[in-house]
């Protein structure tokens, strides 16, 4: 071969090995980007892919639509029948008024008779709609009254023991003096019958209505001054975050032609119980999204997801840091997270894989902070009630948990149900991603 014809097929190989390189490239940024959302119940992780239909897609059908009206009918009840089992579990007496906010005598005997719990039922509740209305927040009225003391270290992730300030010994005490499980009245039968009430009956098909018998019942309900109660102290027992704005929106959602708004399918519960995967096209790059259910006994189903992912948002409800898990009443909802997220992040088949984490549930978070301190469940925290000492605090929590010095995990503050503050978040987290900015996003 002559010296002009070895250099022609050194130019021709090379030419042939940087086309191949581009047409791998381009296969590459073909393929779909396969993300995961993980982290455990409640978190927020399927609202987060609700707002990725909303902001990417074209939202919901009409079918989609129906069975979330189904499901929203489904957490009114679900709601009211968690608050009766716990008027009981926690001794409150229906029409409970704490000794701070009635004019009476604590020592007088009280008969558990129907109208005198009537009667401290209505002064009770006028008592509670006045503090409501004074305060900014409903969630800070329903916080406020919720006071702990002596919560013991969080080691190995319980809350132990809780001594609660008189509102529960009192509570407790009228439990007794009105009846207990036995009280009269016509809120502390429906509250009865709604604890008895199995779940699979509250089936809601298409053409199904609540009667107005129901609403007048729901309604009644939620006033009493001790339903008030127990839902203040709702952190002790786990109650739909949604039960609050169901329950003001009670006569729009038991209309017999209610459709449901956009925030009322952003705010419904339905916890995931199969994997779903779902395809956006953003910016021309194709997304498989994957929701995963976050309860314990649904994460044995994760590790079928495990191969080839691109990134994963885990997502932590970081206004949990005052809640046990659903699960387990031992164990602080933050930090089952962050266990969870130790075991994934350390994974070895994620060592190639993009981590974003996602502080979610920022806005209950914020009100959280100023009623329920974050030292009585994490005793190691020193810092003040400030938002930004506080966040700092469980961010570097979570940072602590990566041992590979190599990877950086980004992170947002997010308030998912908020679709303006979560699509400015999922720009951020997509445009990081396409511009194949690996190295930034975490990703290598
Ligand atoms: N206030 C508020 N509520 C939120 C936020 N994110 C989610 N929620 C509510 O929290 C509840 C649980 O959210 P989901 O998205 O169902 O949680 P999940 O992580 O999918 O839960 P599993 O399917 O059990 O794993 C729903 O009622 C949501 O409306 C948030 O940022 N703020
Ligand atoms: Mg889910």
């Amino acid at each position: 071969m002559t010296y002009a014809e070895d250099t022609e097929s050194r130019r021709i190989s090379r030419a042939i090995d940087t086309q191949l390189t581009s047409e791998r490239r381009r296969l590459e940024a073909l393929r779909p980007v396969k993300l995961l959302l993980l982290g455990t119940g409640e978190s927020g992780k399927s609202t987060i892919l609700k707002q990725m239909k909303l902001i990417y897609d074209t939202g919901f059908s009409p079918e989609e639509i129906q069975t979330y009206r189904s499901s929203i009918i489904l957490n009114l009840f679900s709601c009211v029948k968690t608050l009766a089992v716990q008027m009981d579990n926690l001794k409150i007496p229906y029409g409970f008024i704490t000794p701070d906010t009635v004019d009476s005598d604590p020592d007088e005997p009280l008969p558990p008779q129907s109208n005198n719990v009537r009667r401290r039922s209505s002064l009770a509740f006028d008592e509670t709609r006045q503090s409501l209305s004074r305060s900014k927040s409903p969630v800070i009225s329903r916080l406020s009254t919720y006071v702990v003391t002596g919560v013991d270290s969080y080691g190995g992730g319980a809350r132990k023991g809780c001594n609660y300030t008189l509102q529960s010994q009192d509570a407790a005490s009228q439990y007794e003096r009105f009846g207990g499980i036995n009280q009269i009245g016509s809120i502390p039968d429906f509250g009865r019958s709604m604890k008895a009430m199995p779940l699979s009956t509250f089936g809601f098909g298409k053409d199904e209505i609540i009667t107005a018998q129901q609403i007048d019942d729901f309604e009644g309900f939620w006033n009493d001054s001790g339903v008030q109660y127990c839902f203040s102290r709702s952190s002790e027992f786990g109650l739909m975050e949604c039960c609050e704005y169901l329950m003001k929106n009670l006569r729009r959602i038991g209309a017999p032609e209610y459709i449901p708004t956009k925030d009322d399918i952003l705010l419904s519960r339905l916890k995931t119980t199969a994997i779903s995967e779902t395809r956006f096209k953003i910016k021309d790059v194709e997304y498989r999204v994957f929701d995963v259910g976050g309860q314990r006994s649904q994460r044995k189903k994760w590790a079928s997801l495990f191969d080839d992912v691109n990134a994963i948002i885990f997502v932590v409800a970081i206004s949990s840091y005052d809640q046990v898990c659903y699960e387990d009443h031992s164990v602080n909802r933050v930090v089952e997270a962050l266990q969870v997220f130790k075991s994934i992040i350390n994974h070895s088949a994620f060592v190639n894989t993009g981590i974003i984490l996602f502080l979610n549930k920022i806005d209950l978070f914020k009100i959280k902070l100023n009623v329920s301190p974050v030292s009585d469940y994490f005793p190691s925290y020193k810092g003040t009630s400030r938002f930004e000492e506080s966040i700092e605090y469980f961010l570097e929590m979570f940072r602590a948990a990566n041992t590979d010095p190599e990877r950086r995990i980004q992170h947002h503050l997010t308030w998912a149900t908020d679709t303006k503050q979560t699509r400015k978040v999922l720009d951020s987290v997509c445009k990081c991603i396409q511009e194949a900015n690996l190295k930034d996003c975490g990703l290598e």
